[in-house]
C-alpha cells in the first residue's frame, strides 16, 4: 500500500530539503518508487540538490492550480528511474490551495508510486496544516540546537492537536564535541524530550553540504558511511512507516 510522509521543522535551515532529497533516493535504490513534492512554495531547493533546476518547467503550484496536468510536471531523476520529482512554486499563494486540491493530487500520485514524500515548509502556519493532516506519517528534523528542539517542541503540539499520531524525528546536523564540551542537549536529554519516536540521527559533514551544492545528493555515492547510514534510516521507513 502506498504511504505519504510529511518532512516538518520547527526552526527553517535544519535539512529537511537535504533529508528528503537523500532518503528519497535511497529508498528508490531499494527498489520503492519514490516521488518527492516540494510544498515549500516560494523557497524550493529540493530541484537544486537533486541536479534538476534547469528541467523544471511546472511545478507542484501549476499541477494544484490545473494549469498543467502532474505528468506534465514530473521530473525524473537521473540517479535512479523510480525516484521523481516535483518542484515548488517561485511565487504561489497558500491562501489559493485547499486540503481537498492536496488530497486530489496525492490520491493520484499513490496510484503510480509507492512513497510520496513531501518536503514541507519550517514553522507552524497554514502550509503545514493543510500538509500534515493530507500524510500518513510526518517526520521532523531538527537540529541538536536548544532553539531548533524548542521548536520542534512548538511543531509537536500543533501535530498532537490535530491528532497526528504517526510522528518520527531526525537528529541532523549532530557535532559528537558538544556533549563533551557540555554546550548542547545530550542525545538522551533530548530523546527524552521528543514525543515522536527516533528515525535516525545524521552527523554534520561537510561533504553533505558540498553535495547539495553540486546537485548530487551525497547517497549516490554508495560506498560512504553517511550512504550506508541513510540505508539503515531506510530499513527504519520500511520497517516501522510504510
Ligand atoms: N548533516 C549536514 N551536514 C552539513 N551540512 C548540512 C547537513 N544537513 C544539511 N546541511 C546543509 O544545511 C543547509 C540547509 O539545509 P536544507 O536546505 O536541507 O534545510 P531546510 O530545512 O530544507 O531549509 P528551509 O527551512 O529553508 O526549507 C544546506 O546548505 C545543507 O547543505
Amino acid at each position: 500500500m502506498s504511504k505519504t510522509i510529511y518532512i516538518t521543522s520547527g526552526k527553517g535551515g535544519t535539512g529537511k530539503s537535504t533529508f528528503a532529497a537523500n532518503i528519497g533516493l535511497t529508498l528508490a535504490y531499494m527498489g520503492k518508487r519514490v516521488i518527492l513534492l516540494d510544498m515549500n512554495m516560494g523557497m524550493r531547493d529540493l530541484d537544486l540538490y537533486l541536479g534538476v533546476q534547469n528541467e523544471a518547467i511546472f511545478d507542484v503550484y501549476d499541477v494544484i492550480m490545473r494549469t498543467c496536468e502532474p505528468r506534465d510536471a514530473i521530473i525524473h531523476s537521473t540517479f535512479v528511474d523510480k525516484l521523481a520529482i516535483i518542484p515548488a512554486h517561485q511565487g504561489g499563494n497558500w491562501i489559493d490551495i485547499s486540503r481537498a486540491d492536496i488530497d486530489e493530487l496525492i490520491e493520484h500520485l499513490k496510484g503510480e508510486y509507492d512513497i510520496v514524500i513531501m518536503d514541507g515548509a519550517p514553522g507552524i502556519n497554514r502550509a503545514v496544516d493543510l500538509c500534515h493532516s493530507s500524510a500518513d506519517e510526518v517526520i521532523i528534523v531538527t537540529t541538536p540546537d536548544y532553539s531548533a528542539i524548542r521548536d520542534a517542541d512548538a511543531i509537536e503540539d500543533r501535530l498532537i492537536k490535530n491528532e497526528i499520531m504517526n510522528r518520527h524525528y531526525v537528529l541532523n546536523r549532530v557535532m559528537p564535541v558538544s556533549d563533551d564540551l557540555g554546550c548542547g542537549p545530550s542525545l538522551v536529554e533530548i530523546d527524552l524530550r521528543f514525543r515522536s519516536q527516533l528515525l535516525g540521527v545524521i552527523m554534520e559533514d561537510e561533504n553533505i553540504r558540498a553535495s547539495c551544492n553540486i546537485g548530487i545528493p551525497i547517497v549516490a555515492k554508495r560506498d560512504t558511511y553517511i550512504a550506508r547510514n541513510f540505508d539503515k534510516i531506510a530499513e527504519r521507513v520500511i520497517r516501522e512507516i510504510l
